[in-house]
């Protein structure tokens, strides 16, 4: 049903399906009361430029980012509750134990986890919140928010690319750079999973992709008679980047290319 009513049916049945799935008495999209905002999930593998392209598309955009916890060290020039907040794995794991996170996992090994609780009142505020995470994550936010999650995919043009730019990015050794890419290439057999898939090989193209979603989305929950020209082409736009049209072949050639 993912996806389904944006593209083929009228907007109110978004809402009609969200409200009908079970909700548990934790789930933080059923605290929230009147217009509120998306909940927008960008994933993909490390070094695909997941970062870049966010800062491009959402600049001048009154979002929510989360900012996530983390037990990696900090790299040069990263600023405690900027980049991340960066915490011990006993403080890390305390907060997973209470249930404080809205999805967590280990990547490469370190935690990383999304705090539950500034999205909850972003979200309440009617703010869009942009998560950045890695896969297991984000399938994670899939399965407890369901369809109230957009999920984004942020594809490489290739392997050999990603792996181009993780070592022109320069933060990680070459035995990280590694792990990194061998994670990258389940990471990458996963893309179908989400709702959207943007390549980011051009990256002006992709940030009007990620534009055009976002705009989408946020049509897709007003009637259809209150739809702009402009929300017609951004809907247009938004079908083609859906990950139904992804075949394995096409995944199976960015991973071996
Ligand atoms: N479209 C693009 N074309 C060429 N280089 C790009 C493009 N997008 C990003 N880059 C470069 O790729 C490198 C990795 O980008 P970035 O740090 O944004 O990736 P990321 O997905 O956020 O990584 P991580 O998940 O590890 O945080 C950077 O050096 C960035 O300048
Ligand atoms: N599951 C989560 N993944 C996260 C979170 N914050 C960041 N990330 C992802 O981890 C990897 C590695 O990040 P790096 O900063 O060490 O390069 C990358 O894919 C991030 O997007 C999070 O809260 N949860």
């Amino acid at each position: 049903m993912r996806g389904v009513c944006l593209l083929f049916g009228p907007p109110r049945q978004v809402c009609f399906l969200a409200m009908t799935e079970p909700v548990s008495s934790n789930d933080i999209s059923a605290k929230t009361a009147g217009p509120r905002g998306l909940l927008i999930v960008m994933t993909g593998a490390s070094g695909v430029g997941k970062g870049t392209l966010r800062e491009k598309w959402l600049a001048g955009q009154d979002v929510f980012y989360s900012t996530s916890w983390t037990t990696r060290e900090a790299r040069e020039g990263e600023v405690n509750g900027r980049e991340y907040i960066f915490v011990k794995p006993a403080e890390f794991l305390a907060k997973a134990e209470q249930g404080g996170f809205l999805e967590h996992a280990q990547f490469v090994g370190n935690h990383y986890g999304t705090p539950i609780e500034p999205i909850e009142a972003a979200l309440e505020r009617g703010q869009d919140v942009i998560l950045e995470i890695e896969v297991e994550g984000a399938m994670q936010v899939k399965s407890r928010m369901g369809d109230r999650a957009i999920l984004v995919f942020i594809m490489p043009p290739s392997l050999t690319e990603l792996r181009r730019r993780l070592t022109g990015r320069a933060t990680e050794t070459p035995e990280r750079i590694e792990k990194r890419l061998t994670r990258a290439r389940d990471e990458i057999m996963e893309a179908h999973e989400f709702r959207y898939v943007v390549v980011n090989d051009d990256l002006e193209r992709a940030v009007g992709e990620m534009q055009a979603m976002q705009r989408a989305e946020r049509a897709a929950q007003r009637p259809e008679s209150e739809w702009t020209p402009e929300d017609r082409a951004a809907i247009e736009l938004a079908q083609r980047l859906h990950s139904r049209t992804l075949t394995r072949e096409d995944l199976l050639n960015v991973v071996n290319s």
